[in-house]
């Protein structure tokens, strides 16, 4: 049993080195919530909320998961003995939806479990790779000569697959700038929700460009209009905003919505749905990568762990901490060779926090003890 007798939330704000430009608007600064969660021998785990600070990507917000967080998940979990991380998503399923508030609290369990079991993260949820293969998303950028250049860089540096965002009048333009310039790259196309079923002349168009996919063209939460929308394109479609769980991924293949998903464990309320989500997908032969939500470390290292699991087929949003970051705040921080990172194999997360830049980004705390 693992006794949890100390919460610490961290409210936390980063500038990220470039502003993250999307179809839903531009970050530039980052808030989240850094969770500790400790057992009665002073041992730590560590997880990362990833909502923004407004709901454009999704409904919650760092201020709504303080308050889910602070009022309801934190109690619940300081009231009851856990036996096994798989305990916390059955316990919080009596809340709904809040599944950022949910994931961030209980990754923090999930990596003070592996470290009572001594053993890394990736292996505690089943993972088998030793390196995981990173892709990068490219927020959207001013001029084509500017995203062409990104691209040409981020190339160099061995990123294995490029994703562009698009949106209405800013795509066609976009991908056959790119496809001029590098015919033969993994490219592909993330539309954040920006079209709908009148578009699907127009979705047509993007065949043309060989993607790998494109990523949640339609309304979020969506998985009618994207059967329909599948059976009328080439292109493989990817969904992101519109999958919150096991459930959902099951009903999108029955349907034919979609042909690949992006895994986000804040998405899906936690590492145990997505390792559901992961078997999901195995079985159906759906491949799976991991999203990103811009996070710092301790995000990444679990996205790096999850990733690690057989049935992550495709280069995910995992780029290493100096694609966002001055400084991360974990150490040593997340880095890539030749487009691949390497797995920890030390006990969780396996990384350690970098506790200067911690209290360097910290902007309030508050701690929750067992009654
Ligand atoms: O973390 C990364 O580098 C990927 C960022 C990214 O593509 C996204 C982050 C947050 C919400 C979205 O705008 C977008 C996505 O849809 O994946
Ligand atoms: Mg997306």
């Amino acid at each position: 049993m693992m006794e949890i007798k100390t919460v610490v939330l961290r409210y936390m704000k980063m500038k990220l080195l470039h502003p993250f430009k999307t179809s839903v608007g531009v970050e530039q600064d980052k808030d989240f919530i850094l969770v500790e969660v400790k057992s009665a021998d002073g041992q730590s785990g560590f997880g990362e909320s990833v909502a923004s600070i407004s709901p454009l990507f999704h409904e919650e917000t760092v201020q709504t998961n303080w308050h889910m967080l602070s009022d309801y998940l934190i109690p619940l979990l300081l009231k009851s003995d856990i036996q096994h991380p798989d305990d916390v998503t059955k316990m919080f399923d009596h809340f709904r939806g809040n599944y950022n508030a949910k994931a961030a609290i209980e990754g923090a369990v999930w990596d003070l479990y592996a470290k009572k079991q001594n053993m890394s993260l990736a292996t505690a949820l089943g993972g088998t790779k030793k390196q995981i293969e990173v892709g990068v998303s490219v927020g959207i950028q001013e001029t084509e000569a500017k995203l062409l250049k990104k691209v040409e860089g981020y190339l160099e540096r061995g990123f294995k697959r490029i994703k562009v965002k698009v949106m209405p009048e800013r795509d066609l333009d976009i991908l056959q700038a790119i496809r001029g310039e590098f015919p033969d790259i993994q490219l592909m196309a993330d539309a954040n929700c920006a079209y709908t079923l009148a578009d699907i002349e127009h979705l047509r168009k993007f065949d043309e460009f060989g993607l790998t996919m494109i990523e949640q063209p339609l309304a979020h939460g969506d998985i009618v209009d994207h059967a329909q929308l599948q059976a009328n394109i080439e292109t493989p479609i990817c969904l992101d905003e519109s999958i919150h769980s096991a459930e959902d991924v099951r009903k999108s293949i029955e349907l034919g919505s979609t042909k690949i998903i992006n895994l986000k464990i804040g998405r899906v309320g936690g590492l145990t749905e997505s390792k559901k989500i992961h078997d999901l997908c195995v079985q159906h032969n759906i491949p799976l990568w991991c999203g990103g939500m811009l996070e710092a470390g301790v995000g990444r290292a679990h996205n790096i762990a999850i990733t690690s699991l057989p049935g992550f087929t495709l280069p995910g949003d995992t780029a290493p901490s100096a694609h966002y970051w001055d400084e991360d705040i974990i150490l040593p921080e997340v880095t890539m060779n030749d487009g691949l990172i390497d797995v920890p194999t030390t006990p969780g997360i396996g990384f350690d926090l970098n506790w200067d830049k911690v209290e360097e980004c910290m902007v309030h705390s508050r701690v929750f003890h067992r009654g």
